[in-house]
């Protein structure tokens, strides 16, 4: 068994603060060491390659390329820290994995989700999480919060795109949480951020209750 947690959701959704609210919460109970990672990066060449993508000034990525981007930074990470990690027994935290691919390429783009699953596949030969965590929250509203808080410069090349492909991105999240079966949890992601990590850390607590020192 391994203890494999990835987050997702929406741009905007909360999960880079849920992670970082999470870590005291968890570590005050946890009897594993607990590794916190991100996706596109983590490693310091996938992070190389996460520059690449986001880089607002690239706007002629083609969508393949963007996929296949995606596909080897993750291959990267999940060999060079993932798989070492939970091999140590770890509990791996991950901002994003593959159903980011599929949602944000699949659907988002259009360029289909049977053609980016398989790429992704060949990068991740089976190793799906072990339990997502998916924060639930409107594209507009994901937009909405981004705009309001995080300045222009900040803003990389996917949080700017358009409102229909942030629209195609959930309504892609939708077709896939209902294939996750009970690796997903969906967290409402339009609660205070305290709440969301109360919900979070008791389904944690529930789905590992071996990591955990007895309450
Ligand atoms: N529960 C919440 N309620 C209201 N605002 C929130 C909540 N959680 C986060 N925010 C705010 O929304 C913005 C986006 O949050 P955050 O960066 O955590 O989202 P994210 O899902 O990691 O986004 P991205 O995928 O674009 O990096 C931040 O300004 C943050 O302060
Ligand atoms: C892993 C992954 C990510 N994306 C998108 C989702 C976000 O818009 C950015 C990453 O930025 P964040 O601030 O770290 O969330 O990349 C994607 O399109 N496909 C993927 O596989």
């Amino acid at each position: 068994m391994s203890y494999f947690i990835t987050v997702e959701g929406p741009d905007g959704a909360g999960k880079t603060t849920l992670i970082q609210g999470l870590v005291d919460r968890l570590q005050a109970d946890l009897q594993v060491p607990l590794l916190l990672t991100r996706e596109p990066g983590g490693e310091p060449l996938a992070e190389k390659i996460r520059g690449v993508i986001l880089d607002p000034k690239h706007t002629d990525l083609d969508p393949r390329a963007e996929a296949l981007l995606y596909a080897a930074s993750r291959r990267q990470h999940l060999v060079n820290k993932i798989l070492p990690a939970l091999a140590a027994g770890k509990m791996v935290l991950c901002d994003r994995y593959v159903d980011s691919s599929i949602a944000y390429q699949g659907y988002g783009r259009e360029i289909g989700a049977q053609g980016v699953a398989a790429i992704n596949e060949f990068a991740i030969e089976g190793k799906l999480p072990d339990m997502t965590l998916y924060l639930d929250l409107s594209a507009q509203e994901g937009i909405d919060r981004i705009q309001a808080n995080r300045e222009e410069a900040q803003q990389n090349r996917l949080d700017k795109e358009a409102i229909d492909f942030h629209e195609r991105v959930v309504a892609g999240y939708q077709i896939i949480n209902a294939q996750a079966g009970d690796r997903l949890v969906k967290i409402d992601a339009s609660q205070s951020p305290d709440r969301m990590q109360a919900q979070a850390l008791v389904a944690i607590k529930a789905r590992f209750p071996q990591c955990f020192k007895n309450d």
